[in-house]
């Protein structure tokens, strides 16, 4: 049975819609993600799970419970992280832990979330005295101090250095560990392949897919593209003629070859028939940024 089960989610602000019929189902104790690029829906779709706005349409259950009927019990077994900067600046880390720790009927124990997020050594820091890294960690701890069954982690490394990104999902791995059922919203394609075992794809305020990382992937046809740096000259019309090649493109000195199939041996073969040697070969696989293109027909990046 999911934990998590929204069915037909819209959500309009004016004339703006902003989820235009989100459904998917979250099973106990996965990592799913919610991916997609600025403005695609994804907060307005977490907070409508968290009971903090109203769908227009749709129905949401989460833990078994509405969230806009049961928003009181939902609280309790629910974690949020918080966004950046809504904490005083002058609160000690502790102090913020036994804080929110006396909302909840069972808490975690402050000082082991403070040593599973190395912050022991700043408990007595004041928030504004914190690095970006240790804000966040904070903003984890705070999202955990309930004991919740779900937690939502909403853009969790926006803003952080690669090394305390890279930190911060060894402890999502660790979290998800205890049991806890993680809802991670992003738009980095890095963090949702890292850490999700599925992903609901979000673009425009629908969903275009839902699957784990490899099978988004593996839902794009099996492109794949071929660098090398010819030891002599050899035409375009040398590999279009190929079946297997879709496209040849040049940049530098290097030739890019895009193709289904055989391509590696098809190109390899025509290339030692005029002995000619491919240096610096390398084969470039689809990658989950390729499978958001065919997808939504854009980069993530660049989407929004
Ligand atoms: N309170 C609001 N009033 C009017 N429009 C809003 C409101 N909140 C969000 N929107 C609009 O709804 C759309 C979806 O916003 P939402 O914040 O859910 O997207 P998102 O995917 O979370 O993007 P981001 O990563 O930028 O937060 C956007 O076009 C946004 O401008």
């Amino acid at each position: 049975m999911p934990i998590i089960e929204v069915s037909g989610l819209r959500k309009r602000y004016g004339d703006k819609l902003a989820v235009d019929g989100v459904s998917f189902s979250v099973e106990r104790g996965e990592i799913f993600g919610i991916l997609g690029p600025n403005g695609a829906g994804k907060t307005t779709t977490v907070e409508i799970l968290e009971g903090l706005r109203k769908p227009d349409e749709g129905t949401v259950s989460v833990l078994g419970l509405d969230p806009q009927r049961d928003t009181a019990e939902l609280r309790q077994r629910l974690g949020v992280q918080l966004q950046e900067s809504e904490l005083p600046e002058k609160l000690k880390v502790r102090e913020a832990l036994d804080l929110y720790a006396s909302f909840y009927r069972n808490p975690a124990d402050p000082e082991r979330l403070l040593a599973d997020l190395g912050l022991t050594d700043k408990r007595d820091t004041a928030y504004k005295k914190l690095s970006g890294g240790q804000k966040q960690r904070l903003s984890i701890a705070l999202a955990l101090i309930g004991s919740p069954e779900v937690a939502v982690l909403d853009e969790l490394t926006t803003g952080l250095d690669p090394q305390a990104r890279r930190d911060t999902w060894e402890l999502i791995d660790a979290i998800r560990a205890s049991g806890v059922t993680i809802v991670l919203v992003t738009h980095f394609m890095e963090e949702a392949e890292r850490l999700c075992d599925r992903i609901a794809v979000i673009d425009a305020g629908r969903v275009v897919a839902i699957d784990s990382p490899a099978g988004l992937v593996a839902g794009v046809d099996d492109e794949q593209r071929i660098r090398f740096r010819p030891s002599g000259a050899i035409e375009d019309a040398a590999f279009t003629v190929l079946p297997e090649v879709r496209h040849v493109d040049r940049q530098g000195g290097q030739v890019v070859i895009t193709g289904t199939g055989n391509v590696l041996h098809a190109v390899t073969s025509v290339l030692a028939r005029r002995q000619i040697i491919a240096g610096e070969l390398r084969v470039e696989q689809t990658t989950l940024d390729d499978a958001f293109v065919a997808l939504t027909g854009r980069k993530l990046e660049d989407a929004g």
